[in-house]
């Protein structure tokens, strides 16, 4: 028996005030198949996703399930319809445990708890997921990976016919996110159930899924099988030709040219940052980094890989000065250094935050404003004290269209831009003076690929230009591609140490899921 749900959006719509997000798009979804949904940043995956699950109306079309039209007023609509939504953000409740969590996952708390009984159904549960965890572990005792992990069994244990998922193989190693898609894959096509997966990562649409809808500017431009499709061509279709040729793409900034470019590399030259023995705290008072030590030289950039969750954000965080130093000395071109206003300007250090609408914007205020937040008070926008007007804003629109931030304009509110536009305008402020130091996070987390080619280019020009570049990335492939050395991080420590020319993607895997760690593992010294 089947009961893999077929779904169908007939000509959906979704307006918010005069832009349109969604323009009568009909996707066809094969019950028991996996379909992947690609986009550019902006395109309306997201919309339409949330029109599926009953989080926003559209103002016009239908959604169709099993053939027949349905109404979607609320998540508890489709959820009883048997659809399940796999976020992007974790839902786990920290202080609970798995099998508290997995309780809670019908969204409401049962009328009577028989512990015993409930134990023994979660474990018979876990005995046949595709992933096991332990029951009593809470969500502080788990990786992000595992985490990630729960939230997909949360899932699972409503049996839904339809499952949903929003880039659902961030937070994992590359062999995670194997056999968290083969899994899924695996139960699709026995017809347990159908899945509808958002991701910008033409890898895993290749290897995983059976058909692909393409949206792009909120039209569906192509929707086929994947067999036989190439990466080029799903790349093509999402940007459209004219795109990638377009006047608004510089050429040395299109996808085409930026990821191919062979750099004009020299050797690394002075060590520009340097940290001993630093150690931070976490949240929690726990050791989150355990005694670090790494050179980063003028001309290089330095990735840090590893599963988020082991110590990269208190390790970013402590350098940006945005969490205390608990031991050990930081310093840029020999000076001590404490990240403070006068010496980011004085030694020219940037950065690129994680999250960057949390953590490097006000999300109520314009674009510009955000774009502007680090020189508004300076010249050319300020003069003895006194804003020039306008200024600021001509500024932001050609920093608009330069990064091609797709916004309904310059002042419009940074909180109704897309998650990828974010990130392009805080790249847009942050990029557009030369740096000697950049500390960048997850500079491309949720971007499409040209502008994942972009804010490559971006990031090459930088350290061709002499900037020491230390960059966090949960994206090992981005880090082989970007990065002149690895360091791995696992809980805390460097673990491992490589130059990328000749890495093992498989080895560094490994060391990502803390495969080789010993109680005794020593800090390595990273030096060119
Ligand atoms: N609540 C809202 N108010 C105004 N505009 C919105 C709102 N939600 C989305 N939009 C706009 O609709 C467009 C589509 O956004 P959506 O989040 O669906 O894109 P996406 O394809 O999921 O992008 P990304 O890959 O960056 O997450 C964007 O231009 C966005 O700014």
């Amino acid at each position: 028996m089947t009961h893999a749900l077929a779904l169908q959006t007939f000509e959906l719509s979704k307006r918010f005030g005069s832009f349109t997000a969604l323009d009568r798009v009909s996707i066809d979804v094969r019950p028991g198949t996996v379909h992947a949904l690609l986009g550019e940043n902006g395109a309306g995956k997201s919309t339409l996703v949330k029109c599926i699950v009953g989080y926003q109306q559209p103002d016009g079309g239908a959604v169709l399930l099993g053939g027949r039209e349905h109404d979607l007023p609320s998540p508890a609509a489709a959820r009883a319809l048997g659809i399940g939504m796999v976020y992007q953000h974790f839902t786990v409740v920290p202080g609970m445990t798995v099998a508290e969590n997995l309780l809670m996952a019908k969204g409401e708390l049962p009328a009577v708890v028989n512990w015993r009984a409930v134990r023994s159904e979660l474990q018979a549960f876990m005995d046949s997921a595709p992933f096991r965890l332990p029951l009593d572990a809470t969500p502080q005792d788990l990786s992000a990976g595992e985490r990630q992990k729960l939230e997909i069994l949360k899932q699972l244990l409503l049996k839904p016919r339809l499952l949903i998922l929003d880039e659902p193989t961030s937070v994992l190693t590359p062999q995670e996110a194997d056999e968290v898609l083969g899994t899924l894959r695996e139960r699709a096509h026995a017809g347990l159930c159908t899945v509808l997966m958002i991701t910008h990562k033409f890898r895993e649409v290749l290897a995983f899924a059976d058909e692909v809808s393409v949206l792009r500017r909120g039209v569906l431009v192509a929707a086929r099988a994947v067999q036989g499709a190439t990466a080029s061509e799903l790349g093509a279709s999402m940007v459209g030709a004219a795109a990638v040729a377009g006047p608004e793409a510089p050429a040395s900034t299109t996808a085409a040219a930026a990821d191919t470019a062979a750099p004009p590399r020299t050797a690394p030259g002075a060590v520009r940052l340097a940290l001993q023995g630093l150690q931070v705290r976490g949240d929690r008072g726990e050791r989150a980094v355990a005694g670090v030590d790494l050179e980063v030289r003028a001309g290089e950039i330095v990735g840090i890989a590893g599963v988020s969750g082991n110590g990269q954000r208190e390790l970013m965080e402590a350098l940006a000065g945005q969490r205390p130093r608990e031991a050990g000395r930081v310093t840029v071109a020999g000076v001590d250094y404490r990240a403070t206003r006068a010496q980011n300007r004085h030694l020219k250090v940037r950065g690129l935050p994680e999250e960057p609408l949390r953590n490097g914007c006000v999300g109520g205020m314009s674009v510009a404003d955000n774009i502007g937040l680090r020189s508004f008070d300076r010249p050319p926008h300020a003069r003895a004290g006194l804003r020039v007007p306008g200024s600021l804003a001509q500024r932001a629109r050609e920093l608009i269209t330069q990064f091609r931030v797709k916004t309904q304009g310059e002042h419009a509110p940074m909180a109704s831009l897309s998650g990828g536009n974010v990130q392009r305008a805080v790249l847009a402020r942050e990029l557009s003076e030369p740096a000697d130091v950049l500390l960048v996070s997850n500079p491309v987390f949720g971007l499409d690929f040209t502008a994942v080619a972009e804010v490559h280019a971006r990031l090459r020009a930088a350290r061709d230009g002499g900037s020491a570049v230390l960059m966090v990335s949960e994206d090992l492939d981005e880090l082989l591609q970007l990065a002149d050395r690895i360091v791995v991080m696992s809980e805390g420590r460097f673990v491992h140490a490589c130059d990328c020319a000749g890495a093992s993607r498989h080895d560094i895997g490994r060391h990502m899921g803390g495969g080789e760690l010993t109680d005794n593992t020593p800090d390595l010294k990273v030096a060119a």
